[in-house]
């Protein structure tokens, strides 16, 4: 990869000379002889030509990402005592493991090859006691592992949905449902995996190690440094796996985002891939896409197999040498048969743990993606909402766009300059060919946008000074489509539960929902399925009408409610508002000439400006005056 980089610079610093040409190709040789000698490591090594033209060789920089891992183990800190609880068990553990190989040695030396019973009974009785302590240990540490392990899951899962309802709404318009539910929990369920038992056998395995050297120090030093040798050859091989696991699992998490936004939307297109016909072309896809899922996911579990491969190779070669060495110091008279079966029971404390310890490495390289995902997701930008918001004065509810500009894209206003007033009581229709921006006028209304040029107020004050919840409280939305959540119609109208059911009859009434609510078996109980799935689209307008009722706030926003609405319906909710609801300010969108009698202002909108129409001269003549 070095290399075309590395010629040019030979190139550039070589070029007077006219013996460049062969100083060039011999370095370049020793560089490729080092590169290839180096394979193994080549992915954190880097060769250089220093000014002189000569070759060095430097470590890369592990680029172990530390401030990821400290904002990981942040999550630890609420469980603080119960960790310690545990390193504390693993502490007597250890302690008591270290007695196991040296009862062993005693059973073999002075009790089988003595023949004495007694100390072998004797031996035994320790041994069964040593394991059974361990075992009460191990015990312990499950539990307490386990109820970490599900609280800090539970905790990342809670903020992570708290942040999705308080994330600007932006974030849902690219995005669907699986996919925001598969890429969370995927990413809590790989974060919180942190606190899995893998993390706290490897704690133990540090007073392992520190204990089986001590052990293996205390029966040949000389033995010790052949296991410890093993440690550089394990920690290189980590690393460069790590790296290439790394990157498959930021594909592999990727490629199931994807997925899954596929999916969801044949789920939402279901119907028309059954009315075209569709099937063919789609199972294609779903092909290319799952064999592409599986073809990662094979690459990226045949490196949890070769790391294991190395690993047991290594393992097998550490002790291979050390049955050459222990026969030839048995032999040599400096150790006994006994001495060597404890030193392979304490090098198996050694080798094994070090290999799991520097596989945390590895084991974060899958974590580490679904954590910088996770991350950058609740460090999102959310709602605009002050601390210590402040109220909104009940006299004084007179709503003003002052200049208001907005685009979703760069380089395209969908709003120009818009400055309108609207008052307490007063009831404005908003009117404009599709894609006008009418909704999006009521979008920055409610704060789910924020204009990019201009300000909105509400009496004296900026609505972005007031506390959402109490901003949004002034409202009672019909939108264009209304969500119904799979539950009764009761508890669709009646959101908050607030209401009682006088107030959700007469709801239903004025919205006209009563008279298909009547009809059915079991009335205001019954269940309507996802998103009103089993109502027609006027019947779901009408209860989504009544909901906004039910709200009982003082402006009402009625964006295209009636557009299913029968002629007759239509009529009865346009009295309703104008006699019933008096007292409410309302905007009304819509594109029924009908709806707007009886309206106080009308405005049109047009090529992003907003004019008011003149209705006493020309019930659409636009004003040009106004604006
Ligand atoms: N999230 C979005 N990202 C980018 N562009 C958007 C987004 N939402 C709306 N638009 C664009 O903004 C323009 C105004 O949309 P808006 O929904 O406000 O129109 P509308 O007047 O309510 O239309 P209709 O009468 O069809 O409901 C449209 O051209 C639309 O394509």
């Amino acid at each position: 990869m070095y290399l075309p980089v590395l010629s040019m610079e030979l190139f550039r610093k070589r070029k007077d000379t006219l013996t460049a040409h062969s100083v060039i190709w011999n370095q370049q040789m020793m560089i490729w002889h080092l590169k290839k000698f180096l394979n193994g490591l080549s992915d954190y090594s880097m060769l250089k030509i220093d000014m002189r033209g000569r070759v060095k060789f430097y470590m890369k920089s592990e680029k172990f990402d530390f401030g990821l891992l400290k904002r990981i183990l942040k999550y630890l800190e609420p469980f603080k005592k119960r960790l310690w609880l545990i390193i504390a068990g693993f502490g007597l553990s250890t302690l008591v493991g270290f007695f196991q190989p040296l009862t062993i040695r005693n059973i073999t030396d002075n009790g089988m090859s003595q023949k004495n019973l007694r100390v072998i009974i004797y031996s035994v009785f320790v041994l069964f006691g040593l394991v059974f302590v361990n075992q009460l240990i191990e015990v312990m540490q499950t539990k307490l592992f386990t109820d970490i392990h599900n609280e800090s899951e539970f905790l990342l899962s809670h903020q992570a949905f708290n942040k999705l309802l308080h994330l600007k709404t932006e974030y849902f318009s690219d995005k669907n449902n699986s996919e925001i539910i598969n890429s969370l929990q995927m990413d809590v369920d790989n974060v919180s995996s942190v606190t899995s038992r893998f993390i706290a056998v490897n704690i133990s395995y540090i007073f392992r190690v520190i204990s089986g050297i001590a052990g293996l120090v205390i029966i040949s030093w000389k033995l010790t440094l052949v296991v410890l040798a093993m440690a550089p050859i394990k920690y290189f091989t980590v690393l460069k796996l790590s790296k290439r696991k790394e990157k498959k699992t930021e594909k592999l998490i990727e490629i199931y985002r994807d997925f899954s936004a596929w999916f969801d939307d044949n789920i939402g297109g279901v119907k028309e891939i059954k009315l075209w016909n569709l099937y063919d072309r789609r199972y294609r896809t779903f092909e290319k896409k799952q064999k592409d899922i599986l073809k990662i996911n094979k690459e990226s579990t045949m490196l949890d197999t070769w790391n294991v491969f190395y690993e047991v190779m290594l393992e097998w070669s550490v002790t291979g040498i050390l049955y050459i060495l222990g026969g030839i110091l048995i032999v040599n008279g400096s150790l006994t048969i006994g001495g060597v079966f404890a030193f392979l029971s304490y090098s198996s404390y050694v080798t094994g743990p070090i290999s799991s310890i520097l596989n945390i490495r590895y084991f974060f390289s899958k974590i580490f993606p679904s954590a910088k995902r996770l991350f950058s997701f609740l460090d999102m930008e959310e709602e605009v909402d002050p601390e210590n918001g402040r109220e909104v004065e009940k006299e004084n509810q007179m709503i003003q766009f002052k200049n208001v500009s907005f685009s979703y894209e760069e380089n395209r206003e969908v709003l120009k300059d818009i400055s309108f007033t609207f008052s307490k009581g007063e009831k404005i229709a908003i009117i404009g060919a599709n894609g006008s921006g009418k909704t999006t006028i009521l979008n920055l209304l409610l704060r789910f946008i924020e204009p990019t040029k201009g300000e909105i107020y509400i009496g004296d004050k900026n609505i972005n000074q007031i506390s959402i919840d109490k901003y949004r409280s002034l409202f009672s939305v019909v939108s264009q489509e209304p969500y119904l959540f799979h539950d009764t119609i009761m508890n669709n109208i009646n959101l908050d539960g607030s209401a009682d059911e006088e107030k959700v009859e007469r709801a239903c009434r004025q919205s006209g929902a009563n008279e298909f609510i009547d009809k059915l078996p079991k009335k205001e109980n019954s269940k309507i399925g996802k998103n009103g799935a089993r109502l027609s689209g006027g019947e779901k307008q009408k209860l989504a009408v009544a909901r906004a009722i039910v709200k009982d706030s003082p402006i009402v926003i009625l964006d295209e409610a009636t557009s299913g609405y029968d002629v007759e319906s239509d009529s009865y909710l346009h009295d309703v508002i104008l006699n019933e609801l008096k007292d409410k300010s309302v905007i009304m969108i819509t594109h029924r000439y009908d709806n707007l009698e009886g309206m106080d202002i009308i405005y049109r909108l047009s090529e992003g400006r907003l004019v008011r129409v003149n209705k006493s001269e020309n019930r659409f003549h636009i004003s040009a005056s106004q604006n």
